[in-house]
């Protein structure tokens, strides 16, 4: 049986997915159901408006929304849906991503997008699934324990700089 999806990953092109790959991946670890799909708002625009009025009602808690350069997906999405949405500027070949970065972090007041760096889709993931662990005690503990895990890779690689 698979579960409903509470976390949507969307994106503007099949073209992201390398990029938004590690916000599922993140999600697959803490075994957070998740959806991923293309939802442009350049060039299905309607669809994207469909899916974000529907979001909340399907069973979705956060959207994840990578889009590059004109990056407008994740802020349209934000526009007609209340679930949080965290933005993620996807690097092309020009400009570097800063075009998408931009698109994405300046929204006018009312209508919040939590952007993450240029290509961070991971900690996109980890930041879907800290809300979500607002309100679970498990995926809590599981952040948790990724965060000593964390401290541990650190304290090891700091042991190893004496080694070199
Ligand atoms: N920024 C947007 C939107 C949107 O914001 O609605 N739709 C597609 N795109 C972006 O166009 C780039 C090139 O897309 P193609 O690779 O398909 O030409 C992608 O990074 C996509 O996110």
């Amino acid at each position: 049986m698979t579960s409903t999806p509470v976390v949507g990953i969307i994106m503007g092109s099949d073209s992201d997915w390398p990029t938004m790959k590690d916000a599922a991946d993140v999600l697959t670890e803490f075994a957070i159901p998740y959806e991923a799909q293309v939802v442009s708002a350049h060039r299905m625009p309607e669809d994207m408006i469909s899916y974000g009025k529907q979001a909340a009602s399907r069973g979705l808690r956060v959207i994840i929304a990578g889009a590059g350069g004109a990056a407008h997906l994740p802020g349209m999405v934000a526009a007609v849906t209340p679930l949080p949405v965290i933005g993620v500027p996807v690097p092309l070949k020009y400009l570097d991503g800063m075009d998408s970065l931009l698109s994405i972090v300046q929204m006018p007041g009312g209508v919040p997008v939590a952007t993450v760096s240029i290509g961070g889709a991971k900690n996109a993931g980890l930041l879907a699934a800290r809300i979500l662990g607002a309100s679970d005690e498990t995926i809590r503990g599981q952040l948790a324990d990724y965060q000593e895990g964390l401290r541990e890779v650190a304290i090891e690689k700091g042991r190893n700089l004496g080694k070199r």
